[in-house]
């Protein structure tokens, strides 16, 4: 069956907003993106269980989030969430408690939203970090992602303070301090990725091109550091920022873009000490996301710099990519989501 392909983008140049493709995971031929929602910047989007789309969203001077009905293919927007700020850069949906998470870079803060019967969107809780770090990246808290844990609390990755930390959740959306792990200065932490163990984590650090292994306890809610390794050859001498990392379902390979050095690098981690196995040149300038489909035989990479996407095919016993096209168009691409709900 053919999967659905969803693509967020920026809205800065010639990009229309919320882009969907199909991708045929027999032959890994993927069909042209073309425009579904007209919104502006959708950096990052989910779907949730029961049909959802939920994306970041941005209204002239207001940000914030917006959920529209992919059912029909008018996509009707559902109900939104915009205020004066700048948009968030991540999404998450609480199936379980029917809460939306958000994790605001600019603003070094996380939201949570009740997403009720589908209709309305009600602000829950604020949470706003502080802190910075030693490189010029780090003036302030700068949330990049937050999302939740295996046992269901919510983690938050803060790229300006070098920080992991832990929430509860109350039933009523508050979220409650539980640990804060401090990183080495200057890492830049940006997202994580839980392995199927549920008590390993892998993280990437953007600002200093690292990949670290992570230890859950989830007795304690405490995140320990176990081990970092570079996501670039060590000769790589001019600038890189890793960005997107995931994880193969069996949890034995973790991937990780590189906007700079323009790759994808494959790493095995079956022994938890992450050894490197392949970079691959994405075919296009500034990665900033990809992902594996939902049979875990192809990566689709998006290039933000050159509005291209690059399709792999992935041999799930090595962990390897073996390029099959390059060109396929995408303008201003941040975001590649297979849709869960079709597979
Ligand atoms: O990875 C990055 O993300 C941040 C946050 O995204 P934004 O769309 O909320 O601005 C971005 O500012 C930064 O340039 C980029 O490297």
């Amino acid at each position: 069956m053919k999967e659905n392909i969803y693509f967020g983008t920026y809205t800065k140049k010639s990009s229309q907003g919320i882009y969907r493709a199909t991708f045929d995971p027999t032959t890994g031929t993927l069909s042209t993106p073309q425009p579904v929602v007209a919104v502006e910047n959708p950096t990052y989007l989910t779907i949730s269980p029961d049909n959802t789309l939920l994306t970041i969203a941005k209204e002239g001077p207001l940000g914030g989030i917006a959920a529209y009905d992919p059912s029909q293919d008018s996509y009707a927007l559902l109900a939104d969430a915009l205020t004066e700020e700048p948009n968030p850069c991540y999404i998450a949906y609480d199936q379980k408690r029917h809460f939306i998470y958000t994790a605001n870079y600019h603003t070094g803060q996380i939201k949570v939203y009740q997403f009720d019967n589908g209709k309305a969107l009600t602000l829950c809780d604020t949470v706003t970090h502080k802190g910075y770090g030693p490189r010029h990246e780090q003036d302030s808290a700068h949330i990049h992602y937050t999302d939740l844990t295996p046992d269901g609390r919510l983690v938050a990755v803060d790229l300006g303070n070098d920080t992991i930390t832990t929430y509860d959740v109350t039933e009523t959306g508050k979220l409650k301090f539980v640990a804060v792990l401090k990183t080495k200065p200057g890492l830049g932490p940006r997202h994580l990725v839980f392995a199927p163990d549920n008590e390993t984590a892998y993280l990437v650090g953007e600002l200093s091109s690292t990949l670290s292994t992570l230890h859950y306890d989830k007795n304690g809610g405490t995140f320990a550091l176990l081990n970092t390794v570079s996501t670039i050859p060590e000769n790589w001498g001019q600038h890189n920022g890793a960005a997107a990392i995931k994880i193969s379902q069996d949890g034995h390979f973790v991937y990780v873009s590189n906007r700079g050095h323009d790759s994808v690098a494959v790493f095995d981690v079956t022994t938890k000490k992450p050894q490197l196995l392949q970079l691959v040149d994405t075919k296009g300038a500034f990665p900033r996301d990809f992902a594996l489909d939902l049979t875990d035989k192809f990566l689709v990479v998006v290039n933000q710099e050159t509005d291209n996407i690059s399709v792999y095919q992935r041999d799930q016993a090595q962990g390897t990519l073996t390029l099959l096209s390059q060109d396929i168009p995408l303008p201003e691409g941040v975001c590649v989501y297979f849709d869960p709900t079709n597979a």
